[in-house]
């Protein structure tokens, strides 16, 4: 086990120099300055061995006791796993795309597997009835000095995020926030979990509704929001009473652990929550944990084919199964509309976290009148990014998760160019790059036998598909399995309410792109998921009504 306080905070200075001799390297182009970038910073990586490597990190957080290379559970960091095994976690920026098997580890956590998962489960189980037990406000103040924490640390939480999901250092720390606002709303929602007094329909009897915690909760996230996905389902579950096992993404399990950290000092208790680090196991761990007769409910976000899979596997339990899943959202922009205001929330909506957001945008559908002045004044405020690592001051856009990402981006601009489509701008990678980059790209000419039209790239290409009726793009836009967000932009009010209503999503943004919130529910309908998160509703997730009828 790894304890807090090994590590002191004189390592700042060495932290703040390697900091400082990173930033100096800023290149001047765009794409190809990434790996420029790369394999300055790789140098100085490549210091440290996968062995050292979290100390590395360490060395450059105020707080080095933040993160340990380990799970957590029954209130203890565990270090080692059963399977004697240890996984990777790299940094996307740096990696060498070419051959990530050099590629340079930034942390090495332990493989857990069934074993852990059961300890985990048993430990929740065991805290289920004192935290369920304790009064709303009581759970409710825990949460409030874990958002507090969370906002005292926010810097250290950022670098955490952008070291091993890649986006933008800027980015990551609006995701902390936005992570933290989870435990501030939850924290108040906490005490407003009303039942209701029903009006008997008789004189003999009184009814009402209680509304009770599930019990222990299995919760899977994904690495896109390393922070955000987790404490989006933490908030809501620990709120109602629930003790949780959480199963982060093996690509980002560093972010995690340093919420525990905080959730630790917070004053959770012990069993509340557990922390299983995993990649090798995960699908057993997944099933398991959909499967255990001592789990009541799964919160899954990640892909519609894993969703689909672990809804499988709770049926025989029968669940209460909660997945925010992928999208494919449509961004409609009617010959009315503000061109300039929809081309600026087409930039935030598409490009965020380089495309790896459900809610980005995939198809772009702009009326055939204005589809070329659209898709100019893109390509030019495309061309003004920087991409590069995270970590440098002036990177708008970072790099893509892993290989595997960078080849599926790849293979739907090729599938494109060779089903028609006309590239504005991107398109090009580089050689030799490090890091998992793909220059952003816009293509316009897109038509519906491209794969870009059927499927969630999750990356940062914009394909202009072009139309001339709204009945026409409604049913371009509906035409798809998935529902997770909309977007249009138009002035006609009345179309604004009728498109609003006929979109399949979600979730619709009707002049704007910018839709999160932890105040409004998040979630899809069709193959986009079950449930929704924040917002009052994401209570539902975690809770169960119960009927009293009283004679008297
Ligand atoms: N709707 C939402 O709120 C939301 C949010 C973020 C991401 N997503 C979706 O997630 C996808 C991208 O994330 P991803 O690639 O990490 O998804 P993913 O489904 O591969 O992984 C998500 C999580 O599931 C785990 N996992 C993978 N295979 C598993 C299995 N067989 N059994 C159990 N667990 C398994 C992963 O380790 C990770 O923790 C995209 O489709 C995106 O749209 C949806
Ligand atoms: O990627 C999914 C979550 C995105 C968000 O909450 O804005």
């Amino acid at each position: 086990m790894l304890r807090p306080g090994l590590l002191t905070k004189g390592l700042n200075s060495t932290a703040a120099s390697l900091a400082t001799g990173r930033t100096s390297q800023a290149a001047q182009s765009n794409f190809p300055r990434a790996s420029q970038l790369s394999s300055s910073a790789q140098n100085a990586r490549s210091l440290s061995s996968a062995a050292n490597s979290l100390a590395h990190l360490k060395s450059q957080l105020n707080d080095p006791t933040l993160i340990t290379a380990a799970g957590f559970i029954d209130n203890e960091f565990i270090s080692t796993a059963d399977s004697g095994k240890h996984f990777p976690v790299y940094e996307p920026a740096l990696n060498i795309y070419q051959d990530p098997a050099k590629g340079t580890e930034i942390a090495s956590f332990p493989d857990m597997g069934i074993k852990e998962t059961e300890m985990a489960i048993q430990a929740a189980k065991k805290a289920f009835p004192s935290w369920s037990k304790k009064t709303a406000k009581e759970r409710s103040t825990i949460l409030r000095d874990w958002y507090n924490l969370i906002l005292e640390n926010e810097q250290d939480l950022a670098k955490i995020i952008t070291w091993e999901n890649g986006k933008p250092l800027a980015e990551a720390l609006g995701e902390v926030r936005y992570g933290a606002s989870f435990f501030e709303w939850f924290a108040e929602e906490a005490k407003r979990l009303y039942g209701e007094v029903i009006p008997s329909p008789n004189r003999e009897q009184r009814m009402i509704t209680i509304r009770q915690p599930l019990g222990v909760v299995g919760i899977i996230t994904p690495w896109n929001f390393p922070s955000a996905m987790i404490t989006r389902k933490l908030g809501a579950a620990l709120a109602v009473g629930c003790t949780v096992v959480a199963k982060p993404a093996s690509e980002t399990p560093i972010s995690a652990v340093a919420l525990y950290e905080l959730g630790k000092r917070a004053g959770v208790p012990k069993g509340v929550i557990g922390l299983v680090t995993a990649h090798h196991d995960t699908k057993a761990i997944g099933k398991h944990l959909c499967e255990s007769q001592d789990i009541s409910g799964i919160s899954f976000t990640g892909s519609t084919a894993v969703g689909k899979m672990l809804l499988k596997h709770s049926a025989d339990t029968v669940k209460k199964v909660s997945l925010e899943l992928g999208g494919n959202a449509p961004f409609i922009v009617f010959e009315d509309a503000d061109i300039d205001k929809a081309v600026d929330a087409a930039v935030t909506t598409k490009f965020r976290s380089s495309g790896q957001t459900c809610i980005c945008v995939n198809r772009f559908y702009v009326h055939s009148s204005i589809k070329d002045v659209f898709g100019e004044r893109l390509r030019e405020k495309v061309e003004k990014f920087r991409v590069g690592s995270g970590m440098e001051d002036d990177t708008t856009h970072g790099p893509l998760i892993n290989k595997t990402s960078v080849e599926k981006v790849r293979s739907h601009v090729h599938d494109a160019l060779d089903h028609g489509a006309k590239l504005l701008t991107g398109g090009k990678e580089s050689e030799n790059t490090h890091g998992y980059f793909y220059p952003p790209t816009v293509l316009t000419d897109m038509n519906n036998n491209m794969r870009i039209a059927n499927e969630e790239t999750f990356g940062p290409i914009a394909g202009i598909f072009s139309f001339d009726t709204e009945e026409e793009v409604l049913e371009y836009a509906n035409n798809t399995r998935v529902g997770l967000a909309g977007y249009f932009f138009s002035k006609d009010v009345s179309r604004c309410w009728r498109v609003a209503e006929n979109l399949q999503v979600g979730m619709v943004g009707v002049n704007t792109g910018a839709i999160s919130s932890e105040v409004a529910p998040f979630g899809g309908v069709k193959e986009s998921g079950i449930g929704r998160e924040g917002a009052r509703q994401g209570l539902d997730e975690y809770t169960q009504y119960k009927y009293i009828n009283m004679a008297i």
